[in-house]
């Protein structure tokens, strides 16, 4: 570690959407120095050239992806890199004796063969999959500290889990019940071209896809087996909405025995007790997108229908804060033991 306990950090992926988040919150973190911007395809260009709203504010050149150099430089990396890209990446780092939190989805699976096929490529090597912790920082933190490799959550993954674990773990849904509808802005599919996120293809248009087919399918069931003791699936359609940022995930489930819509509300109050990024809304009173961008807020909200014994549980999120780079540094908080909220102390930005 450097001196003067600041924590060095490289961010590898430094031209996407995870990677320049990133660097606009870590610029402002108090226990961290940036010391390299990665770029595969743009070094000796400096960061602002590409993305002016840094001017003045990180003026470093990208650095090129050489491992030797960023051991000597970093303490830390986050790998925002694209799924089948961390895959031999990052073994390297962590065999450089860099700590290292991945927001792919290429070690978040456990299971070697259902991660090839949903992600359809080759997995990683068992051995690193099996290190990874799997950051989703309200329910597994306690097993973050003072590791070395982090599996940051996908974003669906995210809003989803957190709406469904409490009532789950309390037994008070039927899990073979469980239907998910989520939507995504669109930088959720990252900064590359595509005709989906074409601008004329997406403005005024409401498009499902991947359905049944979602690569975050069997991360949300592994985490609810877990949660469980016992296999559940679930039915998961994702929604490309034109805006730019924010998930929506939900959720519908039957409910088991007699609770109260109050007593929902209660039981996940007393489950993210202390735990400052998870807003659990007043009865009746349903999150928007917009209440939580451009901060590390999960907000949900609660509604019992009595005619079909059935809650409605809705779950919002920032998709690049909360649902990547947010809980990548609260995942870095929770790793060093640091207050988890330590630098990520945003307010949502609204209108
Ligand atoms: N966007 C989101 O909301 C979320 C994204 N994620 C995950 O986070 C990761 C990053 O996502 P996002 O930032 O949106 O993706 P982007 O496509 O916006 O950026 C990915 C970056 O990775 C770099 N890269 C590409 N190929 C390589 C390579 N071979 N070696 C090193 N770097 C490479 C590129 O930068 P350069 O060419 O400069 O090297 C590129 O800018 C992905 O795995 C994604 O699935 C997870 C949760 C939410
Ligand atoms: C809107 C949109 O296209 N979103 C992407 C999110 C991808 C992602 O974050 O991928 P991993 O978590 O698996 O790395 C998708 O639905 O595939």
């Amino acid at each position: 570690m450097a001196v003067d306990s600041m924590v060095r950090v490289a961010i590898i992926g430094s031209t996407g959407y995870g990677g320049v988040e990133l660097i606009r919150l870590l610029q402002a973190h108090p226990r961290v120095n940036i010391t390299s911007v990665i770029s595969s395809s743009s070094a000796g260009v400096p960061i602002s050239k590409g993305f002016p709203h840094l001017t003045n504010i990180v003026e470093q050149d990208l650095d090129d992806l050489d491992i030797e150099i960023i051991a000597r430089n970093a303490d830390v990396v986050f790998t925002a890199t694209p799924s089948g890209v961390s895959t031999p990446l990052v073994p390297k780092l962590l065999q450089a004796g860099l700590k290292v939190i991945d927001l792919s989805g290429d070690f978040r699976i456990k299971d070697g063969e259902v991660y090839e096929q949903w992600y359809k490529h080759p997995a990683a090597d068992s051995a690193y999959v099996e290190q990874a912790v799997y950051g989703l920082s309200e329910v597994y933190g306690d097993e973050v500290l003072g590791v070395d490799f982090v599996s940051n959550p996908g974003c669906f993954p995210t809003a989803t889990l957190l709406g469904l674990i409490p009532a789950v773990e309390a037994g008070w849904i039927d899990t073979s019940s469980i239907i998910i509808d989520a939507k995504s802005g669109v930088s959720g599919a990252g900064r590359g071209l595509s005709l989906t996120a074409h601008y004329a293809e997406i403005n005024e248009n409401l498009r499902a896809y991947k359905v049944n087919r979602h690569q975050h399918i069997p991360e949300i069931e592994q985490v609810l087996s877990d949660v469980k003791g016992e296999q559940v699936t679930v039915t998961f359609t994702t929604h490309l909405v034109p805006m730019t940022r924010g998930i929506m995930s939900t959720m519908y489930a039957k409910v088991t025995g007699e609770h109260t819509q109050e007593e929902f509300v209660e039981l996940y109050r007393e489950y993210y007790k202390g735990r400052s990024f998870v807003r659990v809304r007043d009865n009746g009173v349903w999150p928007a997108t917009k209440e939580v961008s451009g901060s590390n807020y999960c907000d949900m909200g609660f509604q019992l229908d009595d005619r079909t014994g059935r809650i409605t549980i809705i779950s919002v999120i920032d998709n690049i804060v909360k649902g990547a780079s947010g809980q990548a540094i609260q995942n870095l908080n929770l790793m060093m033991g640091w207050e988890e909220n330590l630098g990520l102390g945003y307010t949502p930005v609204y209108p």
